[in-house]
């Protein structure tokens, strides 16, 4: 019986992983599956922390607790940004290991890598260049989860893995007006301005920047992949001071392109103009996938499809709205 604590399955991806698991458990694989909500376990406080993998001490764990937001809200909140993501970090990672896990995936995400940096963006452009800095505080963040996963990796010899995901979107998505992430923000003003019959919406910056979309589905689909690759396997591809996996789909869209297909998937007919007063951020960013592709996975929902989806998610909780 293994037994896995899942941290932040309240959010989209910890509740993807944590529908995954069930669905294995209930076909018969001996889990033990551990939560706590937020309010049940602060990640940013140690000592709970440390009281809670003490008496728990799973075998495996999922850190997929973050402070998480979009554009507005990494440049409006960096110090909430960088200082809980450092905390949840530290907090799980080194009392995972006091509790004696062996074996933890985490998050990060595809803003680690430099702003200008070569496209596709390859596992090995980690610290080679400037960030961008509407997210800094985030990314130096989730580098220090990297470190932290290899550190303890090559001081104390456990198995502490990290993806790297792209931009992800699905059920469960934060469709917050100004701190949620493009996607769902779009979802969300595309579908009022047709319900009110407006005919006109605003995006934000230039709708130049290219982003990679990934349903959350495949998301979780990867992390239990990666989770479950045996040991010698994911060491062979990768390396003990640039161990993170990239996930994503490999192809990119504009920020126009993606408000026209929102548009279209809302029923919206009106304009679509520009909001110059913010900021654009990274101009394009896209995921090298091949490490994971070489290794037997690949992504499967189409972004079309997956937008369809995500829009019947969003009317039918439509007040599942955060923050
Ligand atoms: N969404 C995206 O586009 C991307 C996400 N990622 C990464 O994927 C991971 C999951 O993100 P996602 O599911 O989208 O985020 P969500 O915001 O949907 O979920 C995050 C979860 O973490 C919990 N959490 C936050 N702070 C704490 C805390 N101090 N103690 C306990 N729980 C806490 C939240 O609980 P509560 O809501 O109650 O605070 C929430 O349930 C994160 O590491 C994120 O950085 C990476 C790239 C893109
Ligand atoms: C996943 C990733 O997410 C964040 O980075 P980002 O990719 O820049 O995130 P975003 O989804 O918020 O924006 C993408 C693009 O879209 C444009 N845009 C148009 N209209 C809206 C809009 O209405 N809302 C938002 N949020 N953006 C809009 C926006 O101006 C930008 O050009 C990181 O901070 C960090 O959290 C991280 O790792």
């Amino acid at each position: 019986m293994q037994k896995i604590y899942i941290a932040g399955h309240r959010g989209m991806v910890g509740g993807a992983i944590l529908r995954r698991l069930e669905a294995r458990r209930a076909a018969g694989e001996g889990l033990t599956l551990i939560t706590r909500t937020h309010a049940e376990l602060d990640l940013t406080n140690q000592a709970a922390v440390r009281d809670f993998m003490q008496s728990e001490k799973p075998d495996v764990v999922i850190l997929a607790a973050a402070k998480v937001g979009g554009i507005h809200a990494n440049n409006t909140y960096p110090a909430d940004f960088i200082y809980q993501n450092l905390m949840i970090e530290c907090n799980v990672i080194h009392q995972a290991f006091a509790a004696g896990v062996t074996r933890l995936l985490q998050l990060g995400s595809s803003c680690i890598y430099p702003r200008a940096v070569q496209q596709p963006m390859k596992e090995d452009a980690l610290l080679t260049g400037v960030l961008e800095p509407t997210n800094e505080p985030y990314a130096v963040a989730k580098i220090a989860g990297i470190k932290l996963c290899e550190s303890y990796n090559r001081q104390h010899g456990t198995d502490y893995r990290s993806v790297m995901p792209t931009n992800l979107y699905g059920p469960g998505d934060n469709f917050h007006p100004e701190n949620s992430h493009v996607l769902p923000a779009l979802i969300r003003r595309f579908h009022e301005a047709a319900q009110a019959g407006e005919d006109e919406v605003q995006i934000w910056g230039s709708g130049k920047p290219r982003r990679e979309f990934l349903h959350v589905d495949d998301m979780a689909e990867a992390s239990l992949f990666v989770l479950d690759l045996d040991r010698e396997t994911y060491d062979a591809n990768t390396q003990p001071m640039l161990s993170h996996i990239n996930v994503g789909t490999g192809t990119d869209v504009s920020i126009m392109e993606l408000a026209q297909m929102v548009a279209k998937v809302t029923g919206f007919e009106g304009r679509i103009t520009n909001d110059p007063s913010k900021p654009d951020g990274t101009l394009r960013k896209l995921m090298d996938v091949s490490r994971l592709a070489d290794m037997g996975w690949r992504a499967s929902v189409d972004l079309e499809k997956g937008l369809q989806e995500t829009y019947g998610w969003f009317i039918d909780n439509q007040y599942a709205i955060r923050d």
